[in-house]
């Protein structure tokens, strides 16, 4: 038997659509696989009673066929679905990273990555790499049609869930199909801001980067109480603040010693708009862990 313990993951960071991502130090997924004839999926945890066990449904299944690795597949959630901090995609993830172990198909981290990707393809409808590349090589990642770049970058975060659901396939679909100059223009300085914040482990250039106005402004529509959990946030201390990958979670980029009081900020943000919500003080993380059992 093979474990994997996979992070929840934060994609798009604002300016970064489909681009970025940035591994969480939690919650986390773990996934247990042991050979077997045909590929069985069992589901435990955080929503479980809203993930499909079936394999043409649940993302490890796409994973498991891509590798030829058929096997029994445990997964204990450790992130809700439909959050916006990557649960479909950490569980893609740690399939990967275990059935490539289990087989010895010999392939690297980076090699998994595009594998993990199919796995996205089934629930969201597209491939997009910005929740299963860093939920795989940790760190605060650029995933382009070509490669991934990662940075290790020291970064703390504040990751709220609202309880309610808002599914990536229906947030893609609000996304505008195109952008003018001015807003490519807006993207690209905000894009190069966050990434320089990145490397060199800077909160406030990291917050200024989160800025976006081509997809954030429609996927906040579907966030009931974002724009109050937005100002609570920044007015605690938050250096910037956006939708969580398609949502319905927001995070939070900040300095350590604010961590606490946005947290509750934003806890308190949904609660005035009626919605109840958790918050994970956190920070980007390292990538998926592997144990032979
Ligand atoms: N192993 C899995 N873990 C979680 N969700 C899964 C899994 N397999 C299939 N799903 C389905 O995927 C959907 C959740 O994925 P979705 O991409 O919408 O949200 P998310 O991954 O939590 O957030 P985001 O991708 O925006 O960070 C649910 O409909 C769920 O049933
Ligand atoms: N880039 C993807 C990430 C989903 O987590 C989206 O926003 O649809």
């Amino acid at each position: 038997m093979v474990t994997v313990r996979a992070p929840a993951t934060s994609a798009n960071l604002g300016s970064g659509f489909d681009v970025f991502g940035a591994a969480l130090d939690r919650p986390a997924d773990v996934v247990r696989v042991e050979k077997a004839e045909r590929t069985t999926i069992e589901v435990t945890g955080y929503g479980a009673e809203f993930i499909p066990e079936d394999p043409d449904r649940n993302t490890v299944g796409a994973v498991a066929e891509a590798l030829d690795a058929p096997a029994h597949i445990r997964i204990d959630k450790g992130i809700r679905p439909s959050s916006g901090l990557g649960s479909s995609g950490a569980s893609a993830a740690a399939a990967a990273l275990a059935l490539n172990e289990l087989y010895d198909r010999g392939l690297s981290r980076r090699e998994l990555v595009p594998i993990a990707g199919k796995g996205e393809a089934t629930v969201s409808g597209e491939v997009h790499l910005d929740n299963v590349a860093p939920a795989l090589l940790g760190g605060f990642t650029v995933a382009t049609d070509r490669d991934v770049t990662v940075v290790d970058a020291d970064i703390p975060l504040v990751a709220c869930l609202p309880e309610i659901a808002v599914s990536t396939r229906d947030a893609r679909d609000v996304v505008p199909a195109g952008a003018t100059m001015e807003q490519l223009i807006y993207t690209v300085g905000r894009a190069a801001t966050l990434t320089t914040g990145m490397c060199r482990d800077d909160p406030r250039l990291v917050g200024k980067g989160m800025h976006d106005r081509l997809v954030t402004p429609a996927r906040a529509d579907l966030i009931a109480g974002y724009d109050g959990v937005r100002e609570a946030a920044l007015a605690a201390g938050a250096t910037g603040v956006t939708v969580s990958g398609a949502g319905p979670g927001v995070i939070a980029a900040c300095y350590p010693e604010d961590r606490q009081d946005i947290a509750a900020a934003m806890v308190n943000g949904f609660e005035d708009a009626g919605v109840d919500a958790r918050a994970y003080q956190t920070k980007i993380g390292r990538g998926a862990t592997l144990y032979r059992d």
